[in-house]
């Protein structure tokens, strides 16, 4: 996947395996669907759905153990391991036992899951994704013609240069709209589970944007937004879009839920070098996590998809994977815009120092300044703080604080000369870059604190909630300031060293 790209959760993992036998999988498993729109056993919820959620908590559980048991194997280990529950991250997943490493914790009937290939073109010719598509229709029925051959097909008509390399998107899109609009058997239970909103940045309203607090991002989210929405009339659009005859999207905002589902809950993997894209039922309720017990892989030997242990996993905890899995260098700013959070201490984040020499890390290349790092008088002053207290996040951001401070100061790593004037030459290099983090915070609307207060919420009961999108927004202006008063700190402390 191209890194400017949407979507990932979790690594991309490359199976060697040859693809499963569609045929010889469908003897063996096949059946069709006559199941209930409802999740059955669940009570009608006396709490009304949080906001932006079709369902209330207390129907959470009992929608997604059905949904589970109409997608998973039956008789597969797995059945019943995990459950969908309220979680400190939202909705997740948390294990009703404890499961060993490397122990199946769910697995998905590839059929119950919409697999694309990326690149029908490509060299493998798209077959995985066409064999995966077959065996969709044996079980769930046949698409329409149109959306079959659009599934296929190696279009790319998306308008952005973000999405020009992203056929797989625009086809993922069209199917789930598909699903959950026209679509019977496990599909309206599937809708049920998924958010009606979401807080990635497509959704951001114009006059929501200034809580942002950063033009990059305004910005970001402006062209999102309206990269979709050209989507919507060029394609989607039952009124305009060339799959009109589908009748997938009544309204724009039709398509922004399809498109931000599939960015936020899409996962990829790849099968004998051919890349797929995926939605799984139940698997897409797994949360990220910076320390992971769980990862995730597509089996083309049993054509199934599954979550699996990475070590121990407890009764009762959480079960979360790791979203950066494909895309290790994705920062905040893209966290924000395809998953609606961003994750608190990002090693992937940097500081944008403008007085420094970014041709000296360019130069450098990634892995020479990553092994300077290791060795360089910043890491060894990070490395003093983050021991000196702090949580795994704080290490975290001095550590994105080094990197982002490696090109300018600190000497790249090499010996720094005792002679006094190089020590006075670097000493006002960390004025400088001191400087610069001082106005950087000072560009933005509210201070740090403010912010924690704001995400703390008020004590009166008179004061309401911050709204979803806006509670993104100041988590991720908080993450920001605490990034650069982690690069202060960590100016201060190399400074004290010279
Ligand atoms: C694949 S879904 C996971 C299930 C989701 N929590 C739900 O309720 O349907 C991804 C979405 O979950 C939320 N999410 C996942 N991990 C998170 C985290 N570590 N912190 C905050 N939100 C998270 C974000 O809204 C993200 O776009």
């Amino acid at each position: 996947m191209n890194s400017q790209c949407v979507r990932v959760l979790g690594p991309h993992v490359t199976s060697q395996r040859a693809p499963v036998s569609a045929a010889q999988s469908r003897r063996r498993h096949r059946r069709t669907w006559q199941t209930p729109c409802t999740a059955s056993g669940a009570t009608e919820a006396a709490s009304s759905p949080r906001d932006g959620f079709s369902i209330a908590d207390a129907e959470l559980s009992a929608t997604f153990d059905t949904l589970a048991s109409l997608v998973v194997p039956p008789g597969d280990p797995s059945a019943g391991v995990l459950a969908a529950r309220p979680t400190p991250l939202g909705r997740g997943l948390t294990a009703r036992q404890a499961a060993p490493p490397g122990a199946p914790l769910l697995t998905v009937e590839l059929w119950n899951t919409l697999c694309v290939c990326d690149d029908p073109a490509g060299s493998g010719g798209g077959a995985f994704g066409a064999r995966a598509l077959e065996d969709w229709e044996m079980v769930h029925g046949p698409l329409p013609p149109m959306l079959q051959a659009y599934i296929l097909s190696a279009h790319r008509l998306a308008p952005t240069p973000s999405r020009a390399e992203s056929g797989w998107f625009t086809r993922l899109v069209a199917w789930l709209l598909h699903v959950t609009r026209h679509g019977g058997g496990v599909w309206p239970l599937y809708k049920r589970l998924l958010p009606r909103g979401h807080e990635s940045l497509m959704h951001f309203l114009p006059e929501e944007r200034h809580e942002l607090q950063s033009p990059e991002l305004e910005a970001l989210a402006e062209r999102e937004r309206d990269a979709i929405l050209g989507l919507h009339a060029s394609i989607f659009s039952e009124a305009t879009g060339d799959l009109r005859a589908l009748r997938l999207a009544a309204a724009p905002a039709d398509t922004l839920w399809a498109a931000s589902m599939v960015n936020s809950r899409c996962f990829a993997d790849e099968v004998a070098g051919e890349a797929l894209s995926l939605v799984v039922p139940c698997a897409d309720m797994a949360n990220h996590s910076s320390a992971p017990n769980a990862s995730y892989r597509l089996d083309a030997d049993s054509g199934s998809f599954q979550l699996i242990a990475n070590r121990d996993v407890a009764e009762g905890e959480e079960v979360c994977i790791s979203y950066l899995g494909q895309n290790p260098t994705k920062p905040n700013t893209l966290m924000l815009k395809d998953h609606g959070f961003v994750i608190p201490g990002n090693v992937n984040d940097r500081v944008p120092f403008s007085a420094g020499d970014d041709a000296q890390s360019r130069a450098l290349g990634a892995p020479r300044v990553a092994a300077a790092l290791r060795s360089a008088p910043l890491a060894a002053a990070a490395a003093r703080l983050a021991k000196a207290g702090g949580d795994a996040a704080g290490a975290r951001r001095l550590e994105a604080a080094a990197r982002s401070l490696h090109p300018f100061c600190g000497r790249g790593g090499g010996p720094l000369s005792a002679a006094a004037a190089a020590v006075e030459k670097e000493r006002r290099t960390v004025d400088a870059l001191l400087q610069q983090c001082s106005d950087m915070l000072a560009s933005h609307a509210t201070t740090l604190e403010t912010d924690e207060q704001l995400l703390a919420g008020s004590d009166d009961p008179g004061t309401p909630p911050l709204s979803p999108r806006v509670g993104a927004a100041v988590a991720a202006r908080l993450e920001r300031k605490r990034l650069l008063v982690a690069a202060q700190s960590l100016l201060t402390a190399y400074a004290e060293g010279l």
